[in-house]
């Protein structure tokens, strides 16, 4: 064999090594993701067989024994308490059979999404059992909301937290040995694991019978696993130690199996009914949106979308990736006429709770915070959740999204992605476990053009897929999206980078986009600027490129590098295709979205005067009347206390119920025209309740009761 002959087959043969590498990388990879899930499976298994299987009301009916749907004797008074306290005409999926199983004295787990209406679950039993009941919950400004609630609604509720004053502390611990003066005590997980004074007057409370409930809301902070551990949490499993007989019921809206287990273990409830509650939120219309390169288009963008679906000072929160990005949008917003104000870390508790304050009292229409706006956002009725730019997980994406439409009427989820957003995100969450793995999930979420949004999330929970009713944009919008084969521009692209690399330059995917641009200039191809920036995360997505990362003394870089797979594509073996938009974007559909449904003219008066009320009860507008409540009024005008009374139950009509009725009559006797003919200024838009889907057309009504 000749030399040359020699040289060009090693370096054949080291070329098909490479390539083998590469590949053998992918398996790696995949190989360890499956490790992943293993151990996660066996530690479920083990979990199992310690504690048996526990009933699941989804997926086992329940036994004739724990039938939790029957009837009960306390169905009578619970359904009292439910109406004439609480408002509330019918109980949502679960809350019912919650409810029964603990005060059957049963350990509880439950699983429901946000805005499920977790609360009713234990502030019903706490206030059909006699005694006290105690509820853990993790940040002072979500207990301080539940307290004002029930306050308003005449529950004698406390709460014992560093900010309790020494007066109400004494009179909180004459009540728990008593056992009366107080029904429901709220304490931040802190009071448990560092307050023994604390914990010996439990320990009273519970020798002379009267602790009657233990709550632990946000229950997954117990656990490592789990997307907010709290390291307080840990030590709750004390309370079932000390206090075995006594029901808990831990709450928390996202748990995967593994942190279900978990929780479970800590809180020492192996015997628990578990009822798990679907992760769908049929009500909230997710959609995504090209983000312009130029950031004054984004805001402008954002400000329209408010201005036209949201003009009447309904409330939303825009999510922004940095805390000079949050005062930013938010001086901006202000600028376009918006009542906006920003909100994160680095403020003072004392500015932050203003801004939360005037937020929840619809007093500021828009919040725009990091994702330190999170945990505790109480707020029922936030319309529009928009990410200014991506997060760093599905499992994040749902929660901030989730708290849009908590009150169950519709409302929109809106996000705006730019490739170019990938590489800031990823150099955060590059070392975390499983952070790029994470990140790339959402980044697949948000360049797909075709397929179901909420059918990303069903995959990501393990949970198995329900109708969209056309309630994302992918699925109600006829589709303009061609595929289109890349493979030659990609060819090109992996190939430069080589040559790149070869030459010790390394590139981000900006000048990597900046310098792609310039070659298809010189070969005339016709990828416009945001395609290559797509290719280049698609290539990402799909292992022939990847992302490196390196330190400064400032920041963390991300670079673009050749990825295992690079080969396949330089070698024509691999084709890839992108999803493009043949028409410009769906700015038109966003617009399309909003309808012209009016609130009648009473619906208008009757929310002012809620706000008017709450105000002077120093409670939130929604605790007076929800949306649902005045829609009813609205449509059956109720012209007495009787009549008003079954709309909105006793404790209501008491208090506000002389000003509703006030309010009906002064607007019947003016005989102002309804809103079906109104189209001038007290009708307003809101979103619609008509949607066309490719298919079909459908009604999503704004009604609770559809849940
Ligand atoms: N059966 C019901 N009918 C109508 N409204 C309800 C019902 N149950 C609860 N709600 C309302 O739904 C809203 C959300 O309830 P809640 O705060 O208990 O949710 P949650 O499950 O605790 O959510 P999160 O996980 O965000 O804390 C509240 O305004 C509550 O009054
Ligand atoms: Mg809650």
């Amino acid at each position: 064999m000749e030399t040359e002959e020699i040289l060009a087959e090693l370096d054949n043969v080291e070329t098909q090594i490479q390539d083998v590498q590469g590949q053998i990388q992918v398996l790696l990879d995949q190989q360890e993701k499956l490790y992943e899930r293993q151990s996660e499976l066996k530690a479920i298994l083990e979990a199992c067989r310690a504690f048996g299987s526990p009933k699941a009301t989804d997926d086992a009916p329940p036994t004739a024994l724990e039938d939790w749907s029957g009837t009960f004797d306390w169905d009578s008074k619970a359904d009292h308490y439910k109406f004439h306290v609480f408002g509330i005409s019918k109980y949502r999926a679960n809350q019912h059979e919650i409810i029964n199983a603990v005060m059957s004295g049963r350990d509880v787990l439950v699983i429901m999404a946000a805005g499920g209406g977790k609360s009713l679950c234990y502030q019903l039993p706490a206030i059909l059992c006699d005694g006290i009941s105690l509820v853990v919950s993790p940040l002072i400004s979500l207990i301080q909301d539940q307290v004002m609630g029930l306050k308003a609604l005449d529950i004698p509720a406390s709460m014992l937290t560093s900010t309790t004053g020494k007066e109400e502390e004494k009179f909180i611990y004459k009540a728990l040995e008593k056992g009366e003066g107080v029904k429901i005590l709220y304490v931040t997980p802190e009071k448990i694991s560092k307050s023994k004074r604390f914990m010996s007057k439990l320990e009273k409370c519970h020798h002379g019978g009267h602790l009657s409930l233990i709550a632990i809301d946000e229950a997954h902070c117990c656990s490592q696993w789990g997307h907010d551990f709290r390291p307080d949490y840990k030590n709750l499993g004390i309370l079932k130690i000390q206090f075995p007989k006594v029901p808990m019921l831990a709450l928390t809206a996202t748990a995967t199996q593994k942190v279900q287990y978990d929780l479970m273990e800590m809180l020492h409830i192996p015997k628990c009914v578990k009822f798990v509650s679907t992760v769908n939120r049929p009500n909230l219309f997710y959609m995504v949106r090209e983000k312009a390169s130029v950031a004054k288009v984004v805001i402008d963008e954002i400000a329209e979308f408010i201005e036209e679906c949201y003009p009447n000072n309904e409330s939303g929160i825009v999510y922004c990736f940095s805390r000079k990005e949050c005062e930013q949008v938010a001086a901006e917003l202000r600028e376009r006429g918006i009542s906006a104000d920003y909100y994160h870390a680095d403020m003072d508790v004392k500015s932050r709770e203003k801004v939360h304050m005037r937020w929840s009292k619809n007093k500021l229409q828009v919040i725009v915070g990091t994702v330190a706006f999170g945990m505790g956002i109480n707020k029922p009725d936030v319309r529009f959740v928009i990410h200014h730019s991506l997060s760093k997980s599905m499992e994040t994406y749902y929660q901030e999204s989730g708290r849009a439409g908590r009150d169950g009427a519709p409302s929109e989820c809106l996000l705006f992605f730019r490739p170019a957003d990938v590489p800031r995100q990823s150099s955060m969450v590059f070392y975390e476990n499983s952070g790029l793995q994470n990140l790339y999930d959402i980044v697949r979420y948000c360049q797909s053009k075709r397929q179901c949004r909420r059918s990303a999330f069903f995959r990501h929970f393990s949970e198995s897929l329900q109708d969209c009713n056309g309630m994302c944009d992918n699925c109600a919008f006829s589709s303009d999206i061609i595929e289109v084969d890349v493979s030659e521009h990609a060819k090109m692209m992996v190939s430069f980078l080589q040559d790149m690399q070869e030459n010790d330059q390394r590139l981000t995917l900006l000048q990597l986009v900046d310098k792609m641009k310039n070659k298809h200039k010189e070969i005339g191809a016709e990828l416009k600027r945001e395609e290559l920036e797509q290719l280049v995360i698609q290539l990402i997505l799909e292992s022939v490129l990847k992302e490196e990362f390196q330190h400064t003394a400032y920041a963390t870089n991300a670079y673009v590098k050749i990825g295992p797979l690079a080969r396949q594509v330089l070698q024509g073996k691999k084709t890839v295709k992108l999803e493009i938009s043949s028409k410009q974007n769906k700015a038109g559909n966003l617009k399309k979205v909003k309808r012209s449904l009016t609130l009648s003219g009473m619906e208008f008066k009757l929310d002012k005067l809620r706000k008017e009320l709450s105000s002077c009860h120093g409670t939130t507008p929604h605790a007076v009347l929800s949306a649902q409540q005045i829609s009813v009024i609205s449509a059956q005008k109720p012209n007495s206390t009787e009549e008003l009374e079954k709309i909105i139950g006793k404790l209501k009509t008491e208090r506000y119920g002389s000003k509703i009725l006030e309010e009906i009559k002064k607007f019947v006797d003016s005989d102002e025209p309804d809103y079906d003919k109104l189209n001038g200024e007290s009708s307003k838009k809101r979103p619609t309740k008509k949607r066309k889907t490719k298919n079909n057309v459908v009604l999503i009504e704004s009604s609770e009761d559809d849940k």
